[in-house]
């Protein structure tokens, strides 16, 4: 039987993305990917078989081996700090990682951030020499400053609606964020082929795409 090569693939709102990008690849993804509930979906015809996955997921399934390849945003990246390769910045799901705060907002003696991305918000004040205390939620942040669980959060802005909406302003930028190709370390090595073809065919649909001014 052929060995399909495993490829993670983050189900929400990178996934039309991703349609996009392996479309301009010649390489048109299942229809029902993000729509089924079937987390696996195996396409022999592509050597490929698609594992449907939560986007903050995909780089421990990789890191594991139960895919060989995985697409995550950097946020995630930074935040999961996995041991994998990271083979092609995608260019899709531009945002950035922002402190955020209310307008007013004044340095205090105990201050309190909050993050879906706690590694990130704690490492990003401990080289700034800023002790604070990180508190983990699980989304709708934007609310943490609003009702005073803390002064301040770490957050993914894009168009910058969320924020504005209520009444929140960046305060410091932290890096810009894309998606990532990431690679299994042992996969890449025994798959290498396979891998090296999808890279090659995705860089050139990326840099058509670059071209035609996206
Ligand atoms: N507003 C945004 N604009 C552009 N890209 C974004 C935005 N928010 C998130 N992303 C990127 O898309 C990826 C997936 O985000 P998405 O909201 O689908 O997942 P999630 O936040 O993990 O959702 P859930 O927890 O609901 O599954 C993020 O890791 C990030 O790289
Ligand atoms: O600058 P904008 O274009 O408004 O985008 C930023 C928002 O998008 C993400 O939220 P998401 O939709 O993933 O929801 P979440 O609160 O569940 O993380 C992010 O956490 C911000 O809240």
């Amino acid at each position: 039987m052929q060995d399909l090569l495993k490829v993670a693939i983050p189900k929400g709102r990178i996934v039309k993305h991703i349609h996009r990008l392996f479309q301009g690849a010649g390489l048109p993804l299942p229809e029902d990917l993000d729509d089924s509930r079937k987390f696996i979906i195996p396409v022999p015809e592509m050597g490929m078989e698609f594992i449907v996955a939560k986007p903050a997921d995909v780089p421990t399934y990789v890191e594991y081996g139960v895919a060989d390849i995985g697409i995550a945003g950097k946020d995630v990246m930074m935040e999961e700090n996995r041991n994998v390769y990271e083979l092609l910045d995608l260019g899709i799901a531009r945002c950035r990682f922002s402190v955020i705060g209310l307008p007013d907002w004044m340095p205090s003696a105990n201050p309190r951030v909050a993050s879906k991305f706690p590694n990130v918000a704690s490492q990003y004040f401990r080289e700034k020499g800023q002790q604070v205390e990180v508190i983990k939620l699980n989304g709708n942040v934007e609310l943490a400053p609003l009702i005073g669980l803390a002064d301040r959060i770490v957050d993914l802005v894009e168009t910058g609606n969320t924020i504005r909406e209520n009444g929140l302003v960046e305060l410091e930028k932290i890096a810009d964020i894309t998606s990532r190709l990431i690679a299994n370390r042992v996969s890449y090595r025994m798959k290498n082929g396979a891998v090296q073809l999808l890279c090659d065919r995705l860089q050139d649909a990326i840099t058509q795409s670059a071209a035609g001014g996206r």
